[in-house]
């Protein structure tokens, strides 16, 4: 056998993922990539993928290999500067992610949520009330948007002025993960805009006294963190807590929307709200890919990736991966989805996951009480974005009780 008769052990794919067609429908791509291999060098931008869900949940859960201080998109911090300061928990690891880490886990747990539940409800009963005086509308704008908007602002603490700002800000932030393409160059003359009023809500004076916000500074004041942490702490809510519920509202409305027996199945059994959130997250991954870097040369299934690496980890495709999920493409309320890594893995595992499950029981719940069937009355619409999985509008006609 001669040198060009052995067997690539690494397939390799010039597909760029971050196309605009392949933006608009990442399915076919991520079933080429998981058929392709445990591996897969995307000669597009010279990074090892991974698409199938054994190896995405590996190198998530495995820190000091794959880091995350060289940033978690494409762009390397060892070689090139970041377009804003670091993220202490997203774009960190331990010891410096360790402090910031603990303090959200404590701001935004579960026990400091239950203060928020019968508020959340009650607004999400409002919302839906004044919504379904129509019975055709856009559930984007009018829900998936709206209902995140009117609650997580006030629940971090910020002005009512300037809230335009929190959705292209974390637009841009989420193309930014991606390739320097017209989807970044199109929010790059904005940026500076979104960022100013962005950074002014994360110093203290500019806080609501009662909010996320305040109790990071108080975190502060106790000396968990610095103050020069604080601010950057609350930024990372600003920057991960809008956008992606929003989409991950619309996922769930879209699922409703097109499978009618899973409505039926919510309705018999509210109860069900929570794990059709999760299942929503898994089938539809608002958030589809992050990187890595390796901080060594280290084999993956056989192929070699050297120190300085990037890995690209597909979460959508892990979430479809039928080597881990029965009938992975329905979306079925019966399935336990709560190993899906929509929400990361290991320890930069989603920290306002419990923010987001509790805004969409809200919402979900307020409809389920309200709506007997809900459908498509037009074709949706994708909104584009390097890193998340949105609709940019979705009509869709209801029939109240
Ligand atoms: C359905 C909605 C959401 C989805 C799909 C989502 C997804 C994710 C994912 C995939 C990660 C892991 C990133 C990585 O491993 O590099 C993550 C981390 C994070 N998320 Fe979320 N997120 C959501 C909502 C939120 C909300 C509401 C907040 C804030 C209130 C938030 C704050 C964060 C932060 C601060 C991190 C970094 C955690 C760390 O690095 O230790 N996320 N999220
Ligand atoms: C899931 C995305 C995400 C984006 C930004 C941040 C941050 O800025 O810390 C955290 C998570």
């Amino acid at each position: 056998m001669t040198e060009t008769d052995t067997p690539p052990v690494t397939a390799s794919l010039d597909t760029d993922p971050f196309a605009p067609d392949v933006l608009a429908n990442p399915l076919p791509l991520q079933a080429r990539l998981r058929d392709a291999g445990p591996v897969v060098y995307l000669e597009s931008h010279g990074v090892h993928a991974l698409a199938r869900y054994e190896h995405v949940h590996a190198v998530l859960s495995d820190w000091q290999t794959f880091q995350s201080a060289a940033g978690v998109g494409l762009a390397n911090f060892r070689e090139e500067k970041p377009w804003r300061p670091p993220s202490l928990l997203l774009e960190a690891d331990p010891p410096l992610h360790d402090a910031p880490r603990a303090v959200l886990s404590r701001v935004l747990g579960p026990r400091a949520l239950r203060g928020l539940r019968q508020a959340w409800a009650e607004d999400a009963r409002a919302l839906v009330d004044q919504v379904l005086r129509d019975t055709e509308f856009d559930a984007v704008t009018a829900l998936a948007q709206a209902f995140p908007l009117r609650v997580f602002p006030d629940a971090v603490g910020l002005e009512e002025e300037g809230r335009h700002h929190l959705l292209p800000y974390g637009d841009h932030a989420f193309n930014a993960f991606g390739p320097p393409n017209a989807l970044v160059d199109k929010g790059a003359p904005h940026i500076a805009g979104h960022a100013e009023w962005v950074n002014g809500q994360c110093t203290r004076e500019r806080l609501a006294p009662d909010g996320f916000g305040a109790a990071i500074w108080a975190a502060a004041d106790r000396g968990d963190v610095t103050a020069e942490q604080a601010p950057l702490i609350v930024r990372s809510l600003l920057t991960a807590g809008v956008d992606t519920t929003v989409h991950a509202l619309g996922a769930l409305l879209y699922a409703f929307a097109t499978h009618p027996e899973q409505w039926r199945r919510l309705r018999a059994d509210p109860g069900l709200a929570r794990v059709a959130f999760d299942e929503a997250v898994r089938w539809e991954s608002p958030v589809q890919t992050f990187f890595r870097t390796t901080t060594r040369d280290v084999e993956i299934a056989g192929t070699t990736v050297p120190d300085g690496g990037k890995i690209l980890t597909f979460l959508g495709a892990a979430n479809r991966d039928p080597r881990r999920w029965d009938d992975p493409d329905s979306f079925d309320l019966t399935r336990d989805p709560s190993a899906h890594v929509g929400f990361g893995m290991g320890i930069h595992q989603c920290v306002g996951q419990h923010v987001a499950r509790l805004e969409a029981e809200s919402l979900l719940t307020a409809l389920a009480e309200r709506v007997e069937e809900i459908e498509l009355a037009g074709a949706p619409r994708r909104h584009l974005n390097n890193t998340l999985r949105a609709w940019g509008s979705m009509p869709v006609r209801v029939r109240t009780v």
